[in-house]
């Protein structure tokens, strides 16, 4: 057995030996940089990294799977600095350097799905107090009202803490994509809300948006309730209001017990005590709050292995902290995916900026979502 000390002492010579060529490599990656913009030449040549991976995998022999991974990070990060060196994402850098910072809180009109007393109207009296919530029918229809300007702005659910990501909000983001431009964290409380001559022992079916069964799903079973899809919660009480059948209640907030004329037969049915649900808020115009601290992205992956490993680490690199990552399958494409992305950040700070663009410029699909400010823990 060789000695520990000694073999160190190995290590610390090649590794002078590597960070030596290492920089003379990025100096190349440079020279490269400086070629391709004078000749107008796109940063990524898919063709020459393939080339350049399989001969340093052949090479590597029994540590061949390793030198790919290891040299797939070096052509990360001369890429990296090739798009520094040519500037890229000037288009991007200058949407987000021409957003306003001030969001209007008044004398606006701002679209929720539901009616009345939904968990979507309570998030948008918390998040425009001084706005004019109008309700609509389903979460495509929110996204309708903004693209025709009917309302500034949409409020829409995307994460519940329990029942997890709301795919049909995804999906729409994905297809239209708007920019958001707040988000808020808004604890969800769940009351069983009967017509006034019902008992709770009366109840034997239970009215709910799919998300809200889903969230008190343990609840239902421990009971042996029937559950019945709602298109909203606040839809399924004013029905069991207005249908008067007394083995029928409602799981939906108290605000719409309240507003429906239901008696509370039951209280805090969410299986899970700190239950909270995410909404966003969605604009055709980009507004970035000074105070922006979350950015969302959305993409689809370059066709070469490793595509996401890689574009983990660049994140990584920065010390960027992602807070969501969500893929959604594309319509009529089978086994292929569009990224949506979370992660913590203000895009004026260098380091944001630098890699948002080097991604607008790299893949396939990119749009900027937004750079909102969102609190860190839920309201009360
Ligand atoms: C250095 C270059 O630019 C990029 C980085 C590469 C590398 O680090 O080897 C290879 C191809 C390009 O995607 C180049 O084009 O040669």
């Amino acid at each position: 057995m060789r000695d520990l000390k000694e073999i160190r002492k190995d290590i610390d010579k090649i590794d002078n030996q590597l960070i030596e060529l290492f920089k003379q490599r990025m100096d190349c990656a440079r020279d490269v940089g400086i070629y391709k913009q004078a000749n107008n030449i796109p940063v990524l040549n898919e063709g020459r990294e393939n080339e350049i991976l399989d001969a340093v995998e052949e090479k590597g022999g029994e540590y061949g799977a390793s030198a790919r991974l290891l040299y797939s990070n070096i052509m990360e990060l001369s890429r990296a600095l090739q798009h520094n060196i040519v500037g890229s994402g000037k288009e991007l850098k200058s949407v987000i350097n021409n957003a306003s910072t001030d969001i209007p809180s008044s004398g606006i009109k701002v679209a929720y799905q539901g009616i009345k007393g939904a968990n979507g109207h309570e998030a948008t009296l918390r998040l425009f107090p001084n706005g004019e919530a109008v309700n609509y029918k389903s979460f495509a229809d929110v996204f309708s009202a903004v693209d025709n300007g009917e309302v500034a702005f949409g409020v829409l659910p995307v994460e519940n803490s329990s029942a997890g990501s709301v795919s049909a909000v995804y999906d729409l983001i994905l297809k239209h994509r708007f920019y958001i431009v707040k988000a808020l964290d808004l604890p969800i409380d769940y009351c069983l809300a009967g017509l006034k001559q019902s008992a709770f022992e009366d109840i034997e079916i239970v009215w709910s948006h799919p998300q809200s069964l889903s969230q008190c799903a343990q609840y239902i079973a421990d009971h042996g309730f029937d559950s019945v899809p709602f298109s909203n919660t606040a839809i399924a009480a004013r029905d069991v209001a207005k249908e008067k059948r007394l083995n029928v209640a409602a799981i939906c907030s108290y605000k719409a017990c309240e507003e429906y004329g239901l008696k509370v037969l039951d209280n805090h049915l969410q299986d899970n005590d700190e239950n909270t649900t995410r909404f966003i808020v969605i604009s055709k115009k980009l507004y970035i709050p000074k105070d922006a601290n979350r950015i969302s992205l959305c993409f689809s992956l370059p066709h070469v292995t490793g595509s996401l490993y890689s574009l983990l680490c660049r994140f990584n690199s920065l010390g960027l902290n992602l807070t969501k990552i969500e893929s959604r399958p594309r319509q009529g494409r089978q086994f292929e995916y569009l990224f949506y992305l979370d992660f913590s950040g203000n895009v004026r700070s260098e380091n944001v900026i630098e890699l948002v663009s080097q991604l607008s410029e790299e893949m396939p699909e990119f749009s900027f979502l937004g750079n909102y400010a969102e609190p860190e823990f839920p309201i009360k």
